[in-house]
Order: structure tokens, then C-alpha cells, then sequence
């Protein structure tokens, strides 16, 4: 019997220094579309364009894939969509064109690739991910970016095609308003962005965004900012940003996030509602950001009205959009 035990106590501490050595972890994909006053007509829209996203972004996880594949995915889906500020249905500069930002990062090494004000073309996160992978660079604008994109076989659309009506419509809405608003996102956000963790417990992250609507021409965002609108790092979490860009550059509002779970112990949840918190008071802005840690916790917090987020761990759905909303669904 003795002997029975103790071989069970062995295998026991077997199994468990082995989990220890290959982290067997629950994948999670945790989106946003976009921290602003977002108009409650298109509530349901994002509801529908981020459930479409986690989907996406599960389906890679689930098949064993990475969180940088499942990143790439979740944020192409919210590119492709229509409703949010990012890709087809950016928001528009003072010119009326469309000029994108997007970044992404890998916490295991670090590796992290970016475009700026970028024109024309459907996926902007995956030009970002091809810096990352196929330059020596971090980060590509402009000209320099499409002449990249076109190297790399993307397809330039034609002028016009990432334009929705609706883009249209806010930036006549700005210019009556007259002038650049500082203190508001006008056109009430919409960036897209999604973090990870994969079954070995490496995390990503990737925003993506058409910036502001009425912006100045050749104005970049801090979604094309490493530290700012994404950070990933395996021995902390990783972070997607959205909100008044200006204010989330100057503050680091990515890294700052993940400094804090580091060093001030906090949670997740704690880390980016503190944080958040602590910027808007400082800066007198606002933002929204969503966070994976290392362990797995979710964390998810906005200082502005409100800000579209999904997640999908294991068979629990969760979705919202004010604050402290969190609906819940079992799936199958
Ligand atoms: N809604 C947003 O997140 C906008 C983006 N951060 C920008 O300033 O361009």
C-alpha cells in the first residue's frame, strides 16, 4: 500500500514538473473595436463584428495555431468588416482619403513590426506582421509602406474602395463642426485590436486603425507605436490600445499597462483600469485598452463612454460595451 502511494506521489510530481517545463495553457483570444462615444444605432454591429472576430481568432487557437496567427486573424476579420475604423470603413483625413496605422508584436522574442499611414490596401495588420518577418525594420510609412506591400504581392485597391458611406458622413459632420476637436475622438473611435495567448503559453498582439476622423494629412497614431497601442512580452501579458492617440503615445499607455501588472503587482483587470485611470486623469483624455497575462487573466477597461470587446476561453463566451457590462454564453 506504501508502495502503491508513493508511486502515485511520484507520478504526480512527474506530471507536474512536466506541465511546468512544456506550460500547457487554455488558449484565449480577447478583442476590442474601438474605444469612443460610440453611437447606440451601431451597437449591435460591433457586437456581431467582434463575435465574428473571436471566432476567427479561436478557430487558429483551437487548431493548435499560434497567438500571432490568431491575432493576425482576429483583426483581419474586424478590417474586412465595414463598421469599425480600421481597413474598409476607416474614418477619413481632411482630404476625405484613407490612411491607416496597425502594429504587431510576439512576447516570446519580442519581435514586433509596424506601418504608418499607410493607403489602399485591405489588411493592413498583415503588412505590419510582413515588416516584422520579412525587414530588418520595426516600422514602415507611407510611400515606403505600399511600395512594400506591393513587393510583397498585396494588392493595391483602387482609390476610394476602403470609403463607406458612413466615413463620409462623419467627416462632413467634422468639418461643419469645424476644426479639430482635441479633447474628443471624433467619430467615435472604432480601432480594432486583439491579444492572445496559445496552448504554450505565448502571447501576441495587433491593433490596427484608420486613425481620426478629419486628422491632418500624413498625421500618424500611436497604433503604429510599439509600447503604445501594443505590447507583448511572455514574462508579463500583452496589450491592445485604442482611444485619443496622442494622449496613449505620450503616456505609453501599452507598456505602462504591463509595467504595472510587473512591477506594482496588480492584476490583469487591476493593471489596465488603474492605469487607464491614472492616464485620463493626468492627460485629461481617453482611452480603452484589453490585456491577456502571462498566466492568463483577462483584463479589460475604458475610460471613455464606452468600448466593444469580446473574449472566448474555453466554452465561455463573454462580450460588452458599457461599462461593467460583461454578458456571458456557454457554447458548445
Ligand atoms: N479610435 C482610436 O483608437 C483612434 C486611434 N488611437 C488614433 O488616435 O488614431
Amino acid at each position: 500500500m506504501t508502495k502503491l502511494r508513493s508511486l502515485l506521489l511520484y507520478f504526480y510530481i512527474a506530471v507536474k514538473k512536466i506541465k511546468l517545463y512544456w506550460k500547457v495553457m487554455e488558449p484565449i483570444i480577447l478583442v476590442h473595436g474601438g474605444a469612443g462615444d460610440t453611437p447606440l444605432s451601431r451597437i449591435q454591429e460591433k457586437f456581431d463584428g467582434n463575435r465574428k472576430s473571436v471566432e476567427a481568432g479561436y478557430k487558429v487557437l483551437q487548431n493548435g495555431g499560434s497567438a500571432l496567427d490568431a491575432v493576425e486573424a482576429a483583426v483581419r476579420v474586424m478590417e474586412d468588416d465595414g463598421i469599425f475604423n480600421a481597413g474598409y470603413g476607416s474614418v477619413l483625413n481632411l482630404e476625405g482619403e484613407v490612411e491607416m496605422d496597425a502594429s504587431v508584436m510576439i512576447g516570446s522574442t519580442l519581435e514586433a513590426g509596424a506601418i504608418t499611414v499607410v493607403k489602399d490596401i485591405a489588411n493592413p495588420i498583415s503588412l505590419a506582421r510582413l515588416v516584422m518577418e520579412k525587414t530588418p525594420h520595426l516600422l514602415l510609412a507611407g510611400a515606403g509602406a505600399n511600395k512594400f506591400a506591393e513587393e510583397q504581392g498585396i494588392p493595391r485597391l483602387s482609390p476610394g474602395q476602403l470609403v463607406t458611406p458612413y466615413a463620409r458622413s462623419i467627416l462632413e459632420e467634422f468639418k461643419k463642426q469645424k476644426g479639430i476637436n482635441t479633447k474628443k475622438i471624433p467619430g467615435g473611435g472604432g480601432t480594432v485590436g486583439a491579444v492572445a495567448i496559445d496552448k504554450n503559453g505565448h502571447l501576441a498582439a495587433a491593433t490596427s486603425t484608420g486613425g481620426m476622423n478629419g486628422k491632418m494629412v500624413g498625421r500618424s497614431s500611436d497604433t503604429s507605436l510599439i509600447g503604445s497601442g501594443t505590447y507583448a512580452d511572455d514574462n508579463i501579458g500583452a496589450v491592445s490600445t485604442t482611444g485619443h492617440g496622442e494622449t496613449i503615445a505620450r503616456y505609453c499607455l501599452a507598456h505602462a499597462i504591463l509595467k504595472t501588472m510587473q512591477y506594482e503587482n496588480k492584476s490583469a483587470d487591476e493593471a489596465t483600469k488603474e492605469t487607464l485611470k491614472k492616464m485620463t486623469a493626468k492627460l485629461h483624455n481617453t482611452a480603452g485598452a484589453i490585456t491577456i497575462s502571462k498566466d492568463g487573466e483577462v483584463g479589460i477597461g475604458f475610460t471613455t463612454d464606452r468600448m466593444s470587446w469580446a473574449y472566448r476561453k474555453g466554452n465561455q463566451y463573454h462580450y460588452g460595451i458599457e461599462p461593467d457590462q460583461d454578458f456571458t454564453k456557454e457554447l458548445e
